[in-house]
């Protein structure tokens, strides 16, 4: 029986553990399936990339407090080549000064050549060996999605009690009305302390001296599952604010190589995930990009035109700071084909190619970069009510 490894954001118990389940479990008749729990999720990103796994589970978004920034950010720091861009943007500059300069010079003047688009190509292809840049090994091959139990688990029993509360930084907000309720929400009297994951939140609790006065004034917010396996009691049960708490994880699988492409071979085990996943057939595409003309008017405005030119609808954008330089962002955008006719079709990449030609060519973006084409989970329609 061959092996497919997954990397998930540990240890045993969270919330992504149970992700990497619901998504890999139907596998298990043909598959042996080992789970490798990350102590980060950096370490996620970073173990897929070094082929430590198969597949490795992020947390994208939530239903209730938007997205999980630091997958945002990693997906960022994996994706934009930072120094080619400050390269590019800096020539970009130069050339817009150079213009204006020639604008003002008087028209009998010798002038310089005007500088042409070709030269701005130039300055991409004659980028030096260090700004050259290599995609990473990973892209994204599916979502997942779960529905978010929080609980307060501790060795207390009297509430009034609790001093100090772990959990992952996601989880706060999720619990605001609870926090509130409970009056834990004071940050003069209780401390609220990020742990790297809802388990690890737990896993404090038993690290305690047993019978201590800190364990009895201390908990943590995390799932049943979490509770079960460190042992710890559940206090109160089901803390969220939404009954419908969903977070959205991503499935990162490794980047077949050219030959594999051209072959239409995929691994066994990527077939199978299609086969028994519950997606529904249609495609959405996860791109990231940053705008190249940032002062020109309605450049997002142009960029968003040429998706809708082809035909594939904007599902939802996101920013993050770009680090390429201040005030300057990294735009997400996800998108889907309007095109649902057969059943797992892959025809729609070719719109999504003549997309991404067009904002090239037109010189709108930089680093443009599909981090995934995927089909979309039937849950996703059974929660829109669709
Ligand atoms: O800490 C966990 O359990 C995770 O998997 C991250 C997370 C935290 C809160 C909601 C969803 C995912």
């Amino acid at each position: 029986m061959s092996e497919i490894r997954v990397a998930y954001l540990g240890p045993p118990g969270t919330y992504s553990h149970q992700a990497a389940r619901q998504q890999f479990e139907p596998l298990s008749k043909n598959f042996k399936i080992t789970y490798l729990p990350q102590p980060t999720i950096a370490q996620c990103f970073q173990s897929i990339n070094d082929n430590k796994c198969d597949y490795s589970l992020i947390p994208f978004e939530n239903s209730s407090n938007g997205q999980v920034v630091l997958s945002y950010d990693l997906f960022k720091d994996w994706f934009i080549h930072v120094s080619k861009l400050k390269l590019i943007l800096e020539q970009d500059a130069k050339e817009s000064l150079k213009c204006k300069a020639d604008e003002a010079t008087p028209a009998n003047a010798a002038l310089p050549t005007p500088p042409t688009s070709a030269s701005t190509t130039t300055t991409t292809t004659t980028l030096s060996s260090e700004h050259q840049t290599k995609h990473p090994n990973f892209n994204v091959i599916a979502e997942q999605f779960v529905a978010i139990h929080h609980n307060l688990i501790t060795f207390s029993k009297d509430i009034t009690k609790i001093k100090t509360i772990y959990s992952h930084p996601q989880v706060w907000s999720q619990c605001n009305k609870f926090l509130r309720d409970s009056n834990l929400d004071n940050n003069l009297k209780i401390s609220k302390i990020d742990t790297s994951s809802t388990s690890k939140a737990v896993e404090k609790l038993t690290q305690l001296p047993a019978g201590s006065q800190s364990r009895l004034e201390t908990a943590a917010i995390a799932s049943s599952t979490a509770s079960e396996i460190h042992q710890v009691p559940i206090l109160k049960h089901h803390i969220e604010d939404h009954s419908g708490n969903t977070t959205r994880f991503l499935v990162l699988g490794q980047v077949q190589t050219q030959q594999e492409q051209q072959q239409e071979q995929q691994p066994e085990s990527q077939v199978q995930l299609q086969l028994h996943s519950e997606t529904s057939n249609k495609k959405i595409h996860l791109l990231t990009f940053i705008i190249r003309k940032n002062d020109n008017f309605g450049s997002l405005c142009d960029i968003l035109a040429v998706f809708k030119k082809h035909n594939l609808n904007l599902q939802s954008i996101t920013t993050r700071p770009s680090v390429v330089s201040s005030w300057r962002y990294v735009f997400f955008v996800e998108v889907w084909s309007n095109d649902n006719e057969n059943d797992h079709h892959d025809d729609d990449g070719k719109e999504l190619d003549s997309v991404i030609k067009e904002l090239n060519s037109n010189e709108l973006v930089l680093d443009l970069t599909v981090i995934g084409s995927f089909y979309r989970s039937k849950k996703y329609f059974e929660m829109i009510g669709a």
